[in-house]
């Protein structure tokens, strides 16, 4: 468990100061994917760096395990360090080191013996997926392959925790997928806890459970992806949800939607996680003695299942229609009759 209490950075600049960090409050379970979203600027690379201490906290405690880190004199904290990986955009690789001898490094460092080393980094390898790439230096390595480096070296010292620092902002979709799905892999094979920061919703919505999101050096809400989703309180959230869900489309309202249905009945199907919209589907189709017809929808997965809204046209006798609609209703998906 992490506890933050009213963390707090400050920084001079002349005679004025910025407040990056401003008492923030957080609790970190372990074994969570936890996200931290905010714009440029709002704090987020600070509010990481503080949590390893490669920024000292002007204020505030951070408790991890029982132990409190702002606390910790600079030897201890040398090896509670070993506790926390981190990862970063650039990657941070040594250029004149192969893909082995850069995730051999902190092993070095921390005093392990060669043969053992040897193993350690032959198993991380094989974990993020680089065999074959062993004696690769990194300028001879995509940014997808720079970036597993860059985990493997993270994670050499079996850290409990690992910090993401916009680690997949420098890559492209699909090597960015390739990279959030390796994250999730490890969170669930070695129950990390892992800490992004992001500045991208969809980073959140693909593999984070909890999200905190950030202003001026500020959380201005927090809480499950899901909630955030379906019910954004603060601007900047909404904002943060439109990026991934787009504006609602002008162009198809629910009477437009309407002027298409001559028979049967328009249902709006909201998913807000647990299920599967195609199982869902299938299983009304299977059940009843009815036909469905997706019309409009727009559903994004995330770690607690599908999230969005779906408008399907369902036909058949009016018997069987209701008692689709009743099975709908038994299950996790919100139903109405449009
Ligand atoms: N070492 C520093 N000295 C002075 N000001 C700093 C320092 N580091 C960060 N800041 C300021 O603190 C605020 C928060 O910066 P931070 O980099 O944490 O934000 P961010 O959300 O990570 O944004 P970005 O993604 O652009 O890095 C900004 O106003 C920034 O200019």
């Amino acid at each position: 468990m992490i506890k933050i209490s009213q963390l707090t950075k400050r920084f001079s600049l002349g005679k004025s100061e910025i407040h990056a960090v401003d008492k923030i409050n957080l609790s970190i379970k372990p074994g969570e994917i936890f996200g931290v979203i905010g714009y440029s600027g709002a704090g987020k690379s600070t509010f990481v760096r503080l949590i390893n201490r490669l920024e000292e906290p002007t204020s505030g405690s951070i408790i991890i395990d029982d132990e409190d880190i702002t606390k910790l004199s600079k030897k201890e904290l040398r090896l509670r360090r070993q506790d926390i990986g981190m990862i970063f955009q650039h990657f941070n690789l040594l250029w004149s080191r192969t893909v082995r001898e850069n995730i051999a490094f902190p092993l070095e460092i921390a005093g392990i013996e060669k043969a053992e080393r040897e193993k350690r980094v032959d198993e991380l390898i094989n974990l993020v997926g680089l065999i074959g790439r062993e004696d690769a230096y990194p300028s001879q390595l995509s940014g997808g392959q720079k970036q597993r480096v860059g985990i493997a070296r993270a994670l050499a010292n079996r850290p409990k925790i690992l910090l993401c620092d916009e680690a997949t902002s420098a890559l492209d979709p699909e090597t960015t997928d390739s990279i959030l799905s390796l994250l999730v892999d490890i969170n669930e094979k070695l129950g990390l806890t892992i800490i992004l920061i992001t500045h991208e919703m969809d980073v959140i919505q693909k593999i984070c459970h909890n999200v905190a999101v950030m202003e001026n050096g500020r959380i201005v809400e927090q809480g499950a992806v899901l909630d955030l989703f379906s019910n954004p309180q603060h601007q900047v959230t909404k904002r943060f949800v439109e990026q991934v869900m787009g504006k609602p489309d002008e162009e198809v309202t629910e009477e437009t939607l309407l002027q298409t249905v001559s028979t049967g009945k328009l249902l709006k199907l909201q998913f807000i996680g647990e299920t599967t919209n195609q199982s869902l589907i299938s299983q009304v189709a299977k059940k009843f003695d009815v036909e469905l017809n997706i019309l409009h929808g727009n559903i994004k997965q995330t770690q607690a299942g599908p999230y969005g809204s779906l408008y399907v046209h369902i036909t058949g006798r009016d018997e069987w229609i209701e008692s689709a609609i009743k099975y709908i209703q038994s299950t996790t998906v919100k139903v109405e009759v449009i």
